[in-house]
């Protein structure tokens, strides 16, 4: 045994003892992509891709359909091999040490799979078994799990009759067993209801808390504001860009100019006085339902413009993003990639 084993030993045995935390993690070293090309048959899906992310944070990634998303988790799962480029998981090279790579990762598909005529208890015990959890932690780490997305109660029935949201929690739990280092989620909100997407979300939080790295793609654009620190974008295969601070809502520089920029909406009780103050300033301004949209670089502009307006009398009644961060960045990326 090696004293990465062991210290993954003792981080696994030290999770299971302590009932608040899912992984029993406190650091890592995250994940590192580099080049990663991966091509079917002359159809190339993901051309080259570099992305980070770093242990206790979770990244997005967002992209339009047939962007190379889900290629790309495969092949950071494992699952896929590259053509070329490096993976790092957890500081373990993907190619070097498949086996300890694996073992640090965990691995939510968008689809449970083929698993389905075993129980929800079966399924997590045998993947425990699969990654050689011994059996007495394995019974309190299911249990655990269970009780993390709560399926206790239908933990004895057979996953093919869950529903399509019940079957995404069983997924995450599923990936959790073996308290991975990094952890790689394709669509996880996908059929889940209200209630379980902000549960979802904060199950991530607190992974990411306890020094996971978390990677999740989603088209909930909205939802990934709340969730994600920071968004990797992916278009045409290739990772072209990575939007910070998403969680914060994106600070801007000091001066106000620099990226990122977004549209905010604005309203006044008298709208007149609000469509000269923004032009006096040199702001092209759009009419948007509900209020007035200007783009802004950021938060502190945002303050500033505020500031400016309440201290020349013009009546303000509203103030925020008209989209979300990364709804924004999205629209621009897709913009660029259709013309
Ligand atoms: N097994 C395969 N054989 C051939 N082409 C494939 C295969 N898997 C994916 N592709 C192609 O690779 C490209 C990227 O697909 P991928 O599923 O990775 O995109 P995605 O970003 O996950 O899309 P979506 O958001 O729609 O799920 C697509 O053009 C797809 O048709």
């Amino acid at each position: 045994m090696t004293s990465g084993d062991e210290d993954e030993r003792a981080a696994r045995e030290n999770g299971a003892g302590r009932a608040a935390a899912v992984t029993g993690r406190t650091h890592g070293s995250g994940l590192v992509v580099r080049g990663v090309r991966r091509s079917f048959r002359g159809v190339v899906a993901v051309e080259e891709a570099d992305l980070e992310v770093p242990a206790g944070s979770v990244t997005a990634l967002v992209g339009p359909n047939g962007a190379g998303k889900t290629t790309l988790l495969l092949v950071l799962a494992g699952l896929l091999a590259p053509d070329r480029g490096t993976v790092l998981l957890d500081g373990v090279d993907l190619a070097a040490d498949p086996v300890a790579a694996r073992a640090r990762t965990g691995w939510m598909p968008d689809a449970l799979g083929s698993w389905e005529s075993l129980t929800g208890r079966e399924l997590l015990r045998a993947m425990a078994d699969a990654h050689g959890v011994p059996r007495a932690q394995a019974r309190r780490r299911v249990d655990e799990l269970l009780a993390l997305v709560h399926l206790e109660d239908l933990a004895d029935a057979r996953a093919q009759v869950l529903s399509r949201g019940q079957k995404q929690r069983l997924g995450l739990a599923r990936a959790l067993v073996h308290s991975p280092a990094v952890l790689l989620l394709d669509e996880p909100a996908s059929g889940l209801d209200p209630r379980s997407r902000v549960e979802l979300r904060d199950t991530l939080r607190r992974l990411a808390g306890e020094g996971v790295a978390v990677l999740v793609s989603s088209h909930v654009l909205s939802e990934l504001d709340e969730l994600a620190d920071r968004a990797v974008l992916v278009a045409g295969g290739r990772t072209v860009d990575v939007v910070e601070d998403v969680g914060a809502g994106g600070r801007g520089a000091d001066d106000g100019t620099a990226r990122p920029t977004r549209p905010w909406r604005l309203r006044a009780l008298d709208a007149d006085l609000l469509r000269r103050a923004l032009a006096d300033r040199g702001l092209p301004v759009r009419e948007g339902p509900g209020g007035l949209d200007v783009v802004l670089g950021g938060e502190l502009a945002a303050a500033r413009l505020l500031a400016e307006l309440v201290a020349d009398g013009v009546p303000v009644v509203a103030f925020a993003p008209a989209t979300g961060l990364l709804e924004q960045a999205y629209l621009e990326l897709d913009e660029r990639s259709r013309r």
